[in-house]
């Protein structure tokens, strides 16, 4: 509220030039008048709010009469009207779930409009035109005001059909968010209502053409306030991200806006309003052509601390079921990631040379070596792992006589089998196929009936013999089994299994780091997970394929098994509805994937989030420069090849809406390190608050963290984020102890995408360890506070005389800012931009 009232105080170049105020056009302000003027347009916006209250009563009653009518049709029970009556309680039960979820807080937002070009009107009542007609602006610099249109999150018309308010998605609602000063199209005056429940809270206006004199209804159209963007920039911060619906902002209107036929790039740095624009699209899309987008939209996001960050935007956008926001590390059922490798794992696990070594690994697997054999207390005794390596022989009795297979015969099989590129576990049916013509072979029986009929019969009945023997089945069952992900990634962790499938891939340092690595999930396959392991699990399932049917159905009818084809076809007792049901339930594929931070996708992560969305239409979203992957350039490769050929549509957002600009001054510091000659995106405010330093010196770290966390809490009212390097979170956690849920710990890779009031970034030389990637990693934990920002230095930062760490001291001629004097700075009133524009 107080950010509110200061940024109604703020200077506004539009507002303040004297000529203006001697003109007498719209904008001017005048002092002495202002309160009145203000209570009487709240007035007058809560007179409309009033009657759109008014009206969706009337909807709700509808609705529910509706709702009640469907019911008594219900009772005449024939057929058609069953069937009208689920249409009509369908139709009334959205209405009224809409219309109770949008009641709060829904219209947000109002344009004056000058005269269209053409008289012509859209579905939603409002006039198309997006150009002025020529004459709506006369020759002395009047005009009027032609429509008015309000905003809000579900368009309402009158009971004449006339629009109370337009959808923000609806194409009359784009002015609102497209017009500038400079390209103002029809609008003269844009007004952003805050309101709460039934009543309107209070007004701020934007002027797109202060040149003129318009009016409304014979009285010059006032203006209110310094515009709603600094109003929403200044609030404080909770755990959950707000939309941002009523102060989207031209540029990223674009982006919103922008048609799916195709993959929409999106880049732009820090606090550009990237996962912003990311979520507001996914609403937009479902609004546009909802039937499309009912194959569902996946936005993936780097972590589950941003997912449960972003979770509440859409739902405040009115729309839920058709959309799936997760963490890239929860992407596939039954697997979540919980656990972090550390970055030269990492860059083994996420490289695309991962895939060789993962083709391999998913055939190699099928060989089971066997038990060890150690000597114990002067014993021979087996190993822990008892379970039996893979049989090297099959014997079977049939026809009253016995067959065997040697290691030779099956090894070459086996090859054989494995020719193919096709997935593992669905050439067991081959492979059963094989096996079964080589013992047919060995016993001699090919040669004995020259009638082909009566030769295809006891083939038949050969292989029903052999079928029919357990000792077949256990064979098969050992000599080929049905590999999970899990299986074989933890057969990996075999360092000597894993040597022979990474053999000219990974080096020997490199394979021993992974094998270590992977034996933390567990020979059970049990153990936790990291978000790169999870992208090899969804690898190795492709490379697997769907496990064959259930046993018992094959016990049911063995002769099904001899074709081998069935397996691959679906199972015919499967309708057409139950197939829809079973395949929305097991959704792995979309028909929009928006990808969040995707400057941090692997390649195997972007081979994952490709499969994903084989038919669908993109958006990605993301920074080169806060990447925390080493390789873009592999990383490129790989998302180009995810997305075929698709056109590309590039965006740029250029404005940083989150950090004032004595933080974002900082941050390009360390972006010149990370990557020299970057540009970062400007900031849109100041607020005089310059970055804190503070040094550990010779007390413990965690003492200056807490108490630099403390004072941050006492000056702002939101949340405070406390930055560590990955490996001391734990450590961090208990430095905060009992300072309250405001404050958070999080590790530098944690802090991807979140913003606070205010941080509290631990050792930057930490963070940044000494890398390019860290550089980037610490340019991001620069990056999060909206209000302040302390560093906090440890002796490997090399702090100078003031606390400014080495990495933080930039080149020549920054002035560094002075220790302990936070809240100094130039003379920046909020809501002016630091080059006054
Ligand atoms: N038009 C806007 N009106 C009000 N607030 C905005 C607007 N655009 C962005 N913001 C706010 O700016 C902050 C940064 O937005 P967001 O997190 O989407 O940026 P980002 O580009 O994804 O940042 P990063 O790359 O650092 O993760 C958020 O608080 C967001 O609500």
């Amino acid at each position: 509220m107080a950010a509110q009232e200061a940024a109604v105080d703020a200077v506004d170049p539009v507002r303040e030039d004297p000529a203006r105020e001697d003109s007498g056009r719209s904008g001017r302000r005048n002092p002495g008048r202002d309160d009145s003027v203000r209570d009487r347009e709240i007035a007058v916006e809560q007179e409309h709010l009033d009657r759109v209250y008014h009206r969706l009563e009337e909807k709700i009653d509808e609705a529910e009469f509706l709702m009640r009518d469907a019911a008594k049709l219900g009772q005449v029970g024939t057929p058609g009207a069953l069937a009208e009556r689920d249409a009509q309680v369908f139709r009334a039960g959205v209405h009224l779930s809409r219309l109770n979820n949008e009641f709060e807080d829904f219209l947000f937002g109002r344009i004056d409009l000058l005269r269209g070009k053409d008289g012509k009107k859209g579905p939603d009542g409002a006039y198309t035109s997006v150009e002025p007609a020529d004459d709506a602006v006369r020759p002395d610099g009047t005009a009027e005001i032609a429509e008015t249109l309000h905003i809000g999150r579900i368009g309402v018309l009158d009971a004449d059909y006339a629009p109370l308010v337009i959808d923000w998605r609806a194409p009359a609602a784009a002015p609102f968010y497209r017009s500038t000063p400079v390209e103002p199209g029809r609008v003269v005056r844009r007004r952003v209502i805050r309101s709460k429940g039934r009543r309107v809270l209070g007004v701020e206006d934007d002027l797109m053409r202060p040149e003129l004199t318009a009016r409304l209804d014979g009285a010059v159209l006032p203006v209110i306030g310094d515009g709603a963007l600094m109003a929403a920039l200044g609030q404080a911060r909770s755990h959950t991200m707000r939309d941002i619906v009523a102060s989207i902002q031209a540029e990223q209107d674009l982006v919103i806006r922008a048609p799916a036929a195709s993959v929409t790039y999106v880049e732009g740095g820090p606090g550009t309003g990237k996962t912003a624009v990311a979520l507001h699209r996914a609403a937009y899309l479902l609004y546009q052509d909802r039937r499309r987008y009912a194959g569902g939209i996946l936005i993936v996001s780097p972590t589950p601390l941003l997912v449960a960050y972003t979770e509440g935007v859409l739902p405040s956008l009115g729309e839920e079921g058709q959309v799936a926001i997760r963490a890239v590390g929860h992407l596939v059922d039954g697997a979540e990631a919980t656990v972090y490798d550390d970055p030269a794992v990492a860059r083994i696990k996420g490289s695309a040379r991962m895939l060789k070594v993962l083709r391999k690994a998913s055939r190699g697997a099928l060989e089971r070596p066997g038990p060890t054999v150690t000597v114990r207390d002067g014993q021979l005794a087996l190993g822990d792992d008892e379970a039996p390596g893979t049989p090297d022989r099959l014997r079977v009795v049939v026809f009253g006589r016995r067959l065997e297979l040697a290691a030779d015969e099956l090894r070459r099989i086996r090859e054989n089998v494995l020719g193919g590129s096709a997935p593992v576990n669905l050439l067991r049916p081959r492979a059963r196929r094989l096996l079964l013509d080589a013992l047919w072979a060995r016993s001699g029986s090919a040669g004995r009936h020259t009638d082909p009929e009566l030769a295809a019969e006891l083939r038949s009945s050969f292989d029903e013999d052999v079928i029919g023997e357990d000792s077949f089945l256990t064979f098969l069952d050992e000599w080929w089994p049905e590999l999970t992900p899990r299986g074989v990634l933890a057969a990996m962790a075999d360092e000597r299994r894993l040597g022979r499938w990474a053999r000219r891939v990974l080096n020997p340092g490199e394979v021993r780091r992974l094998a270590r690595s992977l034996a933390r999930a567990g020979a059970d396959g049990k153990g936790p997970l990291s978000v790169h392991d999870v992208a090899l699990l969804d690898e190795l399932q492709s490379l697997l394929g769907a496990p064959a049917r259930p046993k018992k159905r094959r016990e049911l009818n063995p002769l099904d098994q001899l074709t081998g084809l069935e397996e691959l076809m679906p199972q015919r007792e499967e309708t057409q509805r139950e197939r829809a049901e079973r395949l929305a339930a097991e959704r792995t594929e979309y028909a929009h994937v928006i990808v969040d931070e995707a400057q941090d996708l692997t390649p195997m992560q972007w081979r994952m989030v490709g499969r994903r969305g084989r038919h669908a239409t993109w958006t990605i979203v993301g920074d080169p420069a806060q990447s925390s992957w080493p390789e873009p350039k592999e990383a490129a490769e790989v998302r180009d090849e995810a997305l075929g050929t698709r056109p590309r549509r590039r965006f740029e957002l250029t404005v940083n809406y989150r950090n004032p600009a004595e933080i974002a001054e900082l941050a390009a510091r360390v972006l010149e390190l990370a990557m020299p000659g970057a540009t970062s995106p400007s900031a849109v405010r100041s607020t005089g608050v310059v970055p804190r330093f503070a040094a550990a010196g010779d007390r413990p770290l965690g003492e200056t963290v807490r108490e630099e966390a403390r004072r941050l809490l006492e000056r702002v009212d939101g949340t405070v984020g406390v930055v560590v390097a990955m490996n001391r979170r734990e450590e961090a956690a208990r430095w905060l102890a009992g300072l309250g849920d405001r404050v958070v710990a999080l590790g530098s890779l944690e802090a991807k995408g979140l913003e606070y009031d205010a941080t509290v970034v631990v050792s930057p030389a930490e963070i940044a360890d000494g890398s390019a990637v860290g550089l980037r990693v610490l340019y991001v934990a620069l990056t999060r506070a909206t209000q302040e920002l302390t560093v906090v230095s440890a002796r490997r930062d090399q702090p100078d005389g003031d606390g400014v760490p080495e990495l933080l001291r930039g080149g020549g001629g920054r002035g560094a800012p002075e220790r302990g004097k936070a809240g100094r700075g130039r003379d920046d009133r909020p809501g002016t931009p630091p080059d006054g524009g």
